[in-house]
């Protein structure tokens, strides 16, 4: 036993990122927490859940309670936080069951559909006395965390962003039952990708000091050659009356990904994902800006000069343990056992899901009403 304070996770639903979460969180020698799953719920049969446990290597599988409905996890189980990871649209109901149960949640990005529906569970969440937080993981690795707190306040002051987050996730092969191409499953580039672009948006215009920032254009193109009407390469225009920020997303052009990112294989040489002009510098993340790992500065001005008189450029890398998925685990369970109740980073969550709900206004971005209801 490594003497650490236990911290029991349930997983409500065996999703693709379930299988990226856990055997990235668990046994994790340099976490804050010992991590444990103890729980599952699934749609599934008990031999897909054994498969599942068995494939992703979960340690003590034998001893993990497997259930068949996600309202029984929630009202029965004995676990400390669950883990939604279904598709955006059951976000909503799933986090109110949970919230009812007076569980600790840490619910997938987007947290909801809409900035009205995360306000119903934020009001909840405080009258529960639980902790929720959207798996916004990005904002909890190194290299986010310092360019948050190091470099933003030494960069003076931000005057224009760009940040795209282009994957080509959607392929030829492709089915068209697929989340990311079922918009009864909350298919589109904004939803799942925009969050992330706009969230380094976030960080950069509001990372110092929160200004009213607005959406004041919004356009979008739909998959090529494919039912739905599905939201692809979207631009969005924020601004805050002293800086603006120009976001993009596609899920079928690379942009600046490299696509066998998702062999593990780390795009060497990226090009910027996301660049944050500011008065004294620049600074440039490569592809991925989901999973930053090198913040490109260059500096501008004669008090940032090399001994050789050349403006200064630097390369601040942070490393990611693991695939990085697990930092905002550490994050959620300190305010869980340190008896910190409420929303994690609400008002950056609600945010960039206003930022989203205005987009989809401007671009004509919509689903089914039944999606979106609070
Ligand atoms: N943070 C990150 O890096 C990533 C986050 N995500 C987010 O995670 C969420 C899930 O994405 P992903 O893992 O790709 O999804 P998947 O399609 O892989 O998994 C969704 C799971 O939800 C359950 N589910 C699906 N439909 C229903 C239904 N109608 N009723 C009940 N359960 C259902 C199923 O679980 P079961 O079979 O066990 O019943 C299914 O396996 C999304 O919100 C997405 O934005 C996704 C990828 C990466
Ligand atoms: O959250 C995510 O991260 C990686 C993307 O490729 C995926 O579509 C998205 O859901």
């Amino acid at each position: 036993m490594s003497g650490k304070q236990v911290c029991r996770w349930a997983a409500l639903s065996l999703s693709n990122i379930a299988s990226v979460f856990f055997p990235d969180l668990l046994g994790r020698k340099d976490a804050q927490f010992e991590h444990q799953l103890v729980a599952i719920s699934t749609t599934g049969s008990k031999e897909r859940a054994q498969k599942w446990l068995a494939d992703n290597k979960i340690p003590s599988a034998e001893s993990i309670v497997i259930y068949h409905s996600w309202k029984s996890l929630l009202q029965e189980g004995n676990f400390d936080i669950v883990y939604i990871s279904t598709p955006h649209p059951l976000h909503y109901e799933e986090v109110l069951k949970a919230l009812e149960c007076r569980r600790n949640i840490l619910v997938e990005k987007p947290a909801t559909m809409n900035a009205a529906q995360y306000r119903k569970c934020i009001e909840l969440a405080n009258k529960q006395g639980v902790v929720v937080m959207e798996a916004m993981w990005t904002r909890y690795l190194p290299a986010t965390r310092y360019f948050k707190e190091e470099l933003l306040p030494r960069i003076g002051e931000v005057r224009r962003v760009f940040s795209d987050f282009s994957f080509p996730i959607v392929g030829p092969e492709l089915e068209n039952s697929s989340r990311f191409l079922d918009k009864a499953a909350g298919a589109g580039a904004l939803l799942d990708q925009g969050v992330y672009a706009l969230t380094w948006a976030d960080l950069a215009l509001n990372g110092l000091t929160v200004e009213e920032t607005r959406v004041v254009h919004a356009s979008s193109q739909s998959v090529p050659g494919r039912p739905g009407d599905i939201d692809d390469i979207n631009t969005v225009i924020l601004t805050n009356g002293k800086a603006t920020g120009i976001i993009s997303t596609s899920m079928t052009i690379p942009g600046s990904s490299k696509p066998a990112f998702y062999m593990r294989l780390q795009a060497k040489k990226a090009a910027p994902a996301v660049r944050i002009e500011a008065t004294e510098a620049s600074v440039a993340i490569p592809f991925p800006s989901i999973r930053p790992e090198e913040l490109h500065v260059q500096w501008y001005g004669y008090q940032h000069l090399n001994e050789d008189g050349t403006e200064r450029d630097e390369v601040i890398r942070k490393a990611v343990q693991g695939w990085g998925i697990w930092y905002q685990a550490d994050v959620i369970a300190e305010a869980v056992f340190t008896n910190k109740p409420g929303v994690i980073d609400a008002e950056e969550s609600l945010r960039v899901l206003q930022w989203m709900d205005d987009a989809r206004g401007m671009a004509g971005i919509t689903y089914d009403t039944k999606l979106e209801t609070v």
